[in-house]
């Protein structure tokens, strides 16, 4: 016999206080933690007499972290061979060499046209990151773009299989055009895994099926798929550095927390405009408890209610940026600017959440230029500090 059983544990249900809100980053002492303090409610798999919980979306993320970062130990995937490119591409009498150099300038030419300080940022890395980085955000550009782009209506699962079935192409060396030639390239050299990019494309596919999520741990996965998975990508290639003494698995974790605490800060910034595309991301349970409903965010009034659950789940955000932050400074000397300019802009658009009054249904949260710019030192300012010294509180976490 098997079956789910609903279970209450805590009689505390207080979706506002700080421990609901506690980053679910995935190492197994922080999951006991969380689980000690803030699951109110769970599911329970129970199989004949031996009953075992099923487990949660952090504990399924955290599998993949684990893998990618024991790749990343083993330096496994470095290969020897040089960049088999397919019949496919039209080589017009250019050398291999030559059509890679070109694949990856078209990827820095797209990362500039689309992430500008981003891009710059990418120019302080050295010349082979660089490109690596290009190709891996080129690669998550056209992803996310076949759902969210011009074409998106036309986009079907079987068209999502077919983008799966190239990435797994471009993994075994048969790049289908330039800019998977370029991944393909990166993903030879560095130590990334497959399934960070397999899970991405899974996150459109839940976007294709999904308009709901019913409770934190589901919007948690989603956000694993669509943004902490950027995170698990880039750092094989950003690299970690040489003097740090924190464990892989710290670092991953950090750079998980950090896709996390953007792709919940990108559906706060936009709650109207995904509305307006019948799209609720916030927790169902969490707007319940505030006395909340699809209703009221469809009618879009920035009521007392609304601000008191913008405030909690503006709190939450925060504390994935903070949990990222401890990982910033593991990394390669100059993979840090980019990374710490890229949390500091984000992050401050829950700022501008904040400024707006919590109107996120009519004003688009934004950081302005003067803003912008005052952030860049400052990001190279903490991009000079490098790893901690704290060894053993990293190690041991
Ligand atoms: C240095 C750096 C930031 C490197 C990452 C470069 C990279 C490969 C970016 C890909 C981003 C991308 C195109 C993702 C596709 C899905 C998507 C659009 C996610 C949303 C990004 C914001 O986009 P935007 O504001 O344009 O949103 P709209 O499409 O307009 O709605 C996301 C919110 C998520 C992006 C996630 C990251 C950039 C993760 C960053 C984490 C790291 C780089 C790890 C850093 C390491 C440590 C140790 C902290
Ligand atoms: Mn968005």
């Amino acid at each position: 016999m098997s079956g789910v059983l609903l279970w209450v544990v805590s009689p505390k249900e207080n979706a506002n206080s700080l421990l609901s809100l506690m980053p679910r980053i995935g190492s197994p002492r922080r999951s006991k933690l969380c689980s000690r303090l803030t699951f109110s409610t769970g599911v329970l798999a129970y199989s004949g007499a031996v009953a075992h919980p099923i487990r949660s979306s952090e504990e399924m993320v955290y599998e993949v972290v684990l893998k990618q970062a024991a790749l990343v130990r083993e330096q496994s995937r470095i290969k020897e061979r040089a960049l088999d490119l397919d019949e496919r591409i039209e080589t017009d009498g250019l050398s291999n060499w030559d059509l890679l150099n070109q694949a990856y300038d078209r990827c820095g030419e797209v990362c500039a046209e689309y992430a500008k300080t981003f891009y710059l940022g990418t120019l302080l890395m050295t010349p082979e990151r660089r490109r690596a980085v290009w190709a891996i955000y080129v690669w998550c550009r056209r992803t996310d773009e076949l759902v969210d782009g011009p074409n998106a209506s036309y986009i079907t699962p079987k068209a999502l299989d077919r983008w799966e079935k190239r990435l797994t192409d471009l993994f075994e060396g048969r790049p289908y055009d330039l800019y998977d030639a370029a991944l393909s390239d990166t993903v030879s050299k560095y130590p990334v895994d497959i399934q960070p990019f397999k899970d991405m494309v899974e996150g459109m596919r839940l976007d294709l099926r999904k308009s709901r999520y019913q409770n934190f741990d589901e919007l948690y996965l989603y956000c694993y798929y669509v943004a902490g998975t950027v995170g698990l990508m880039s750092v094989p290639v950003m690299g970690i550095s040489p003097e740090s003494k924190a464990s892989t698995e710290t670092v991953y974790n950090a750079a998980l927390a950090l896709g996390i605490a953007n792709q919940l800060t990108n559906i706060l910034r936009d709650v109207g405009e995904d509305a307006r595309r019948g799209r609720v991301y916030l927790p169902q349970d969490e707007l319940a408890q505030a006395g909340l409903s699809d209703d009221d965010i469809f009618q879009g009034k920035v009521t007392d209610k609304w601000k008191m659950f913008m405030k909690g789940q503006i709190k939450r955000a925060r504390m994935f940026f903070d949990e990222a932050e401890k990982g910033v400074s593991e990394l390669n000397s100059a993979s840090r600017w980019p990374v710490w300019a890229s949390l500091l802009l984000y992050r401050q658009i829950l700022d501008a959440i904040e400024a707006n009054g919590y109107d996120n249904f009519t004003k688009r949260a934004y950081v302005g230029k003067a803003k912008k710019l005052v952030s860049l030192p400052v990001a190279y300012g903490r991009a000079v500090i490098g790893p901690s010294k704290l060894t053993k509180q990293l190690v041991s976490r």
